[in-house]
């Protein structure tokens, strides 16, 4: 069969490529259903991805965020419509220290590799998980966002020390949103403390103990642990600040993806004794968690609702001009895409 790709070829410009795929293979095929625009995407649509990694990466097609259902599958063990969310992370081999999502050879999609924008997606078994029927698609279509915090969090339970009376979050956006929410959820003895700058987003976090702007924080506040949700230039500031206000030994998890390399206080970070942990992307243990903890927690989903921001019916490459446009405008949330092309 012919499948086509809407592959970015320059900064805001798609074209559609025609791929023959076989049906005679082992993957189970995917209708990609609703989409959802991450912040790398937005960096590689607008060009401030860099140069060298723009000529690197592309033609590619975008999103790594999204679900499906199937249509296709050559053993017949998934029934034809079953709803699915898809993993955008393709490993080669296995490590028994080392994460599927940190081995250099695994391929992760709209990231060098084709993503979610094409009419159908060709899958290996492990790279799908099935959704339980009812399940919000709007909220469905960003599960990949909700399992880079969830990753995260696994990853400070194995590192850190075990005194966790007070939490910190910086960055008032989608990821600080997500990361305050499971924190609260996991840990509800626990007080949760969201840093931002922007007073109209910061009124989101009702679910939180306390938010405070960057530049109005009380001087006695302490942490134990703190998560960082902002990237960009702005991650500097927030891990400078994280490392003013935490206590000796505390863990910092590093979230936010940066264009160039920040300067940290390592001074401080060494005489705090901080324990730094960087964390990127996740793996189908994640995938499989995260929609086990949704299934428990469907009011956990409806706060998740209040990250749905602009909603676009895509039929044409126009739509998704449109919608990376006005995702780019938009003032709070994610940008959900409902893929019709
Ligand atoms: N590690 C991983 O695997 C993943 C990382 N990411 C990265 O996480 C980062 C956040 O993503 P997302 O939440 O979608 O983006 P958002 O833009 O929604 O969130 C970032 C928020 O942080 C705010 N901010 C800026 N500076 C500071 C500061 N010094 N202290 C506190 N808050 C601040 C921003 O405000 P304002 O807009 O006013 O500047 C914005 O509201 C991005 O870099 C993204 O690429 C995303 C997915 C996966
Ligand atoms: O968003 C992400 C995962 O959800 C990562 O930040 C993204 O994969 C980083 O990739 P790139 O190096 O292409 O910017
Ligand atoms: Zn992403």
């Amino acid at each position: 069969m012919i499948n086509q790709v809407y592959r970015l070829v320059s900064p805001r410009q798609f074209e559609v490529t025609y791929k023959d795929r076989s049906l005679q293979s082992n993957y189970v095929v995917i209708r990609p259903t609703y989409l959802s625009i991450c912040a790398a995407d937005q960096r590689y649509y607008t060009g401030r991805r860099g140069k060298e990694a723009m000529a690197k990466k592309l033609p590619m097609a975008l999103i790594h965020e999204g679900i499906g259902k199937v249509v296709y599958d050559p053993l017949n063990k998934i029934k034809t419509g079953t709803k699915v969310v898809m993993i955008p992370n393709t490993p080669f081999e296995e490590d028994e220290y080392c994460a599927e999502n940190y081995l250099r050879s695994s391929k992760f999609r709209s990231s060098g590799y084709d993503g979610f924008m094409q009419d159908y997606l060709f899958m290996n078994r492990d790279r799908i998980v099935e959704l339980p029927e009812g399940l919000d698609s709007h909220v469905s279509a960003f599960i990949e966002l909700i399992t880079i915090a969830m990753h995260s969090l696994v990853r400070f339970e194995a590192r850190s020390h075990a005194r966790r009376n007070v939490f910190g979050v910086w960055g008032d956006g989608n990821l600080g949103y997500i990361t305050s929410l499971i924190l609260k959820r996991r840990y509800p003895e626990s007080k949760v403390i969201v840093f931002g700058k922007n007073q109209y987003k910061l009124d989101h976090f009702s679910f939180v103990d306390e938010t405070h702007q960057i530049d109005e924080i009380p001087e006695n506040i302490s942490i134990d642990h703190a998560f960082e949700a902002v990237g960009g230039k702005g991650s500097q500031d927030a891990i400078n600040q994280i490392i003013d206000y935490i206590y000796p030994e505390g863990s910092i998890s590093i979230m936010g993806v940066s264009e160039y390399p920040v300067e940290i206080n390592t001074r401080m970070i060494l005489e705090k004794g901080i324990t730094v942990i960087g964390s990127s992307r996740s793996g189908r243990s994640d995938f499989v968690n995260t929609v086990e903890f949704m299934k428990e927690h469907p009011e956990f989903v409806e706060y998740l609702g209040t990250l749905v921001g602009e909603v676009h019916e895509v039929r044409t490459i126009n739509d998704i001009i449109d919608a990376f446009e006005k995702d780019i405008t938009s003032s709070w949330g994610k940008t959900v895409i409902e893929w019709k092309i």
